[in-house]
């Protein structure tokens, strides 16, 4: 017998109009709660197949889960009228919820696991069915460069890293993937700031190239030129601020230090005036220090790219986000009423303004997410790597006093220029072997191949996947750099046999998307390292500690940019 909507013996009590409307449903039939469960579960699959499976929704995820949290209350709402009590109401939403994401996730889960275009590439089975695997590994204290290059080991060179995404560990894949040839795009993981759009987070390729344009006439030899004696103004501060604890009894964090200065002098090149970090050691109560607390976090998200976009959506962390952009908006107004006899990244920015007028997608909020970029692309990077080099340093000693040897018979330090700073052997090879060794940006940097697929490392990749070069373990591959794990910067002088692929070297990245920022970073990376190495002595406050916590816990974290380790250093002013 056929069971119908019993409005009239429902005991709820309803308004008139309420009545009215619910009357229009008498003798609706009422679906068994088997019939809703089929159902939902047909939904779940179709819109899978229909829907999710046709392409990418990652920016969309806020949307996705609004609709359906939408859908959701729409089907609570229908079930309250059709079925007569309120547990049935609701065991009958639970029922159609649960049929829907069973539907969904199944047909996701075999689809992934059987017919998807990479089901013939090799990986653990958990990655290949869910990104929440990475996110997972992430979680475990930010290794996942590690985790890539175990399965590496394990796989072989082309490994499916997530269901879309093959990790290609071949000295080839560099120019296949990076070089100005390649027809790749960049990934899906560049869409984390949609609606707004930095230059390193624009997808689309026109506008990318019309905004680069804009950046690396901020970069030119010209340019860096004029913002060489504010960096040396600010590695001189840094090491007056350093004196103080030269006494070689008090140990001192050269981690935060690299830290205060890159801002400072970021701040400096990009909103015109330096934020005093170093001078006022305030960064405990500024912007930054939020950023560093949250960034494992955020390299966690980062694995999974939508989980991000909606993170940034939570109200709380929406308002902070806010914060942080309103604060970058503030100093871009007062750069723009400043008048400066030297050119800085944003006169050239700035500059372009005209342009941004006439063209609606280069908005005021896209020029606050660009001096963003500046300021962390450009801190982070050039500070990790400082503490890497004198880690490197206090650890080899024998390397230290050869660049001592080096640099002594150079001028003082305040009478440096960055010309005779260049293509010195030890200084440079110091600086390459720690970049190869700790690569700032650890992971592979996300490209997608075109339509029609592309060739990689003589590999066929189909239409619309994810491919990645791992940065850290391409450097630390013995086929490409023998004795991979050894800190030997002479690999990039006198022993050319120890860099054998040197093309497999690609801290900055390759290519069209490039850092824009690299021989700024070696202006900042050369004039920093002369400076300390011809002022102090050094050595690690505690040798054990110190090693322990550089090559196991806590070890480097892979937060899109990498964290390290504090480096409490004791210093011993040279005569
Ligand atoms: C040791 C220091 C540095 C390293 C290892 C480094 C590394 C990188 C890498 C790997 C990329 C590519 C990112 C991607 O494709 O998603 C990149 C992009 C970028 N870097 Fe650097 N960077 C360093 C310093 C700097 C500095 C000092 C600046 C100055 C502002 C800077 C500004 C940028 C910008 C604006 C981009 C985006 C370029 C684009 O998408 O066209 N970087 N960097």
């Amino acid at each position: 017998m056929e069971h119908c909507v019993p409005i009239q013996n429902s005991s709820r009590s309803c308004s008139r109009q309420a009545m009215d409307f619910l009357d229009l449903f008498q003798g609706v039939p009422i679906p068994s709660f088997q019939q809703l469960l089929l159902v939902s579960v047909v939904v779940g699959l179709s819109s899978h197949w229909l829907i999710f499976v046709r392409g990418e929704l990652d920016k969309y995820a806020p949307r996705i889960a609004i609709y359906h949290s939408f859908a959701l209350c729409l089907v609570f709402v229908a079930a309250a009228i059709v079925y007569p009590s309120w547990v049935e109401a609701a065991t009958a939403s639970l029922t159609a919820s649960a049929g829907y994401l069973t539907g969904l996730f199944s047909s996701i889960l075999l689809y992934r696991a059987i017919f998807h275009p990479l089901r013939a590439y090799p990986g653990p089975l958990p990655a290949r069915l869910t990104a929440f695997w990475s996110m997972a590994v992430s979680a475990k204290g930010n290794k996942w460069h590690l985790k890539v290059q175990e399965l590496h080991r394990q796989y072989g060179d082309f490994v499916r890293i997530r269901p879309r995404e093959i990790s290609i560990c071949h000295p080839d894949a560099v120019q296949d993937i990076h070089g100005h040839k390649s027809t790749c795009i960049k990934g899906p993981f560049y869409d984390i700031n949609y609606p707004n759009y930095s230059l390193q987070l624009t997808r689309d390729k026109a506008l990318r190239s019309q905004r680069r344009k804009v950046w690396d006439r901020g970069f030119t030899e010209k340019a860096l030129k004029s913002y060489e004696p504010r960096i040396i103004a600010h590695s001189l501060e840094l090491i007056s601020h350093l004196n103080s604890w030269s006494s070689g009894e008090q140990s001192v964090d050269l981690m935060f230090w690299y830290h205060f200065f890159t801002l400072d002098a970021m701040g400096d090149l990009t909103f015109g005036k330096s934020f005093n970090i170093m001078s006022e050691q305030r960064e405990e109560n500024t912007v930054f220090k939020q950023s560093y607390t949250i960034k494992p976090l955020l390299g966690i998200l980062f694995t999974m790219p939508w989980t991000f976009v909606l993170f940034q959506h939570m109200p709380f962390v929406s308002g902070q986000r806010a914060k942080w952009i309103r604060w970058c908006g503030e100093q871009l107004e007062e750069r723009r009423k400043m008048k400066k006899d030297l050119p800085d990244i944003f006169t050239y920015l700035v500059d372009d303004d005209s342009k941004r007028a006439k063209d609606p997608l280069l908005s005021q909020r896209d020029l606050v997410c660009d001096s963003e970029l500046a300021i962390t692309a450009g801190s982070d990077t050039v500070a990790a790597t400082l503490t890497n080099i004198f880690f490197l340093l206090t650890t080899h000693p024998e390397e230290l006093r050869l660049l001592q040897q080096e640099l002594d018979p150079l001028p003082p330090i305040d009478e440096i220029s960055h010309s005779s700073l260049k293509n010195l052997p030890v200084l440079d090879g110091i600086i390459n072997e720690a970049l190869r060794l700790y690569p700032p940006v650890l992971s592979g940097l996300q490209r997608m191949t075109p339509k029609e697929g592309a060739v990689i490392a003589g590999r066929f990749i189909p239409g619309d996947t994810v491919v990645a070069t791992p940065t850290y373990v391409l450097h630390r591959d013995p086929r490409c750099f023998p004795r991979p794990d050894e800190f030997i910067p002479q690999r990039w002088s006198s022993e050319p046999e120890l860099a054998l692929r040197k093309d497999a070297f690609n801290p900055f990245s390759t290519g069209t998307f490039a850092c824009v920022g690299k021989q700024l970073a070696m202006l900042e990376l050369r004039t920093v390292v002369y400076m300390m190495v011809k002022s102090f002595d050094m050595s690690l406050a505690d040798p054990v500690k110190g090693a322990i916590a550089f090559t196991q816990e806590p070890g480097h974290r892979d937060c899109f940019t990498m964290d390290t380790p504090s480096l409490p250093v004791l210093l011993r002013r040279r005569q």
